[in-house]
């Protein structure tokens, strides 16, 4: 599909269809490119918005990092143009919409149900931290569901990539104290956080740490005051694997997840209540 990167797009290449949705900057269309008949969600976002909000390089760099990423749990982002007022992203369809949505009609997943998807996410995420990419806004309303039910990570505009500033920056790693060089772990572990956030909130319908006020909210979380309802009951296997990706040491969640790859944890959690 190299042809497709080098192509320069223009709106004349694709069929509008109905909208798909609202963000901040713009909506997204249903689209087919009239070449090939493939069908995309395009993005539309207004530049005088991306400036208001100083956005634009933000966007640039989920661009650039999203168009490179290959993987099946995450939205491919085909490519983009602009006109004078737009910026258009052409990005992969994920035919069952918005998991969010999904979760607030069901209240709250299976375990089967979310340790598939917390599975995926955990793949993903070994995948963009293998390339030094991590995500940092993993939640609800950046996953989307695909036709096969699959889950997709979308929205990569808090994404960053950490190549090792530390060696750049400073040429060697020799001198700096572990908390340097451990923060490149520190940063990708980010996201293994946030998987263990939303690996609660599949199974119980809420985050871990809501409150009234954003300011319980933040105490709830740095003091990791982490309390598990007695509705809906929750396998144990799960509760572990919660509190290891929230309280364990950063590393080792990290090694949990190389060992969700082979399901051995994720089977413990989904075997039927
Ligand atoms: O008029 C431009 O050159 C322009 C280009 C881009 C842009 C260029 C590549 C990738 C991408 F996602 C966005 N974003 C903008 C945002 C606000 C105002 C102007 C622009
Ligand atoms: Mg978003």
């Amino acid at each position: 599909v190299s042809g497709a990167e080098k192509k320069r797009w223009t709106l004349n290449d694709f069929d509008i269809g109905k909208p798909l949705g609202r963000g901040k900057f713009g909506h997204v269309y249903l689209a087919r490119e009239k070449r090939s008949n493939h069908i995309v969600a395009l993005k539309v976002l207004f530049k005088s918005q991306l400036q208001q909000s100083q956005v634009e390089h933000q966007l640039r760099r989920e661009v650039e990092i999203q168009s490179h990423l290959r993987h099946p749990n995450i939205l491919r982002l085909y490519g983009y143009f602009y006109d004078q007022k737009r910026v258009y992203l052409i990005l992969e369809y994920a035919a069952k919409g918005e998991l969010y949505k999904e979760l607030q009609k069901c209240k709250y997943f299976s375990e089967r149900r979310a340790a598939t998807y917390v599975a995926s996410l955990a793949r993903a995420l070994i995948y963009c931290h293998g390339k030094h990419v991590i995500h940092r806004d993993i939640k609800p309303e950046n996953l989307l569901i695909g036709a096969q039910g699959e889950l997709k990570i979308a929205d990569f505009g808090w994404s960053v990539h950490t190549f090792n500033r530390r060696r750049t920056m400073c040429g060697t790693l020799d001198y700096l104290p572990p908390e340097m060089v451990e923060s490149v772990e520190h940063d990708a572990s980010v996201d293994i956080w946030s998987l263990g956030v939303l690996c609660y909130e599949f199974l119980y319908g809420v985050p871990p740490f809501e409150a009234k006020e954003h300011s319980d909210t933040y105490r709830r979380i740095v003091q990791v005051d982490l309390k598990f309802p007695l509705k809906p009951i929750v396998s144990s296997a799960a509760k572990d694997l919660i509190s290891q990706s929230i309280n364990g040491s950063h590393q080792f969640s990290i090694e949990i997840l190389k060992y969700v790859d082979n399901d051995i944890r994720l089977k413990s959690m989904t075997k039927p209540m």
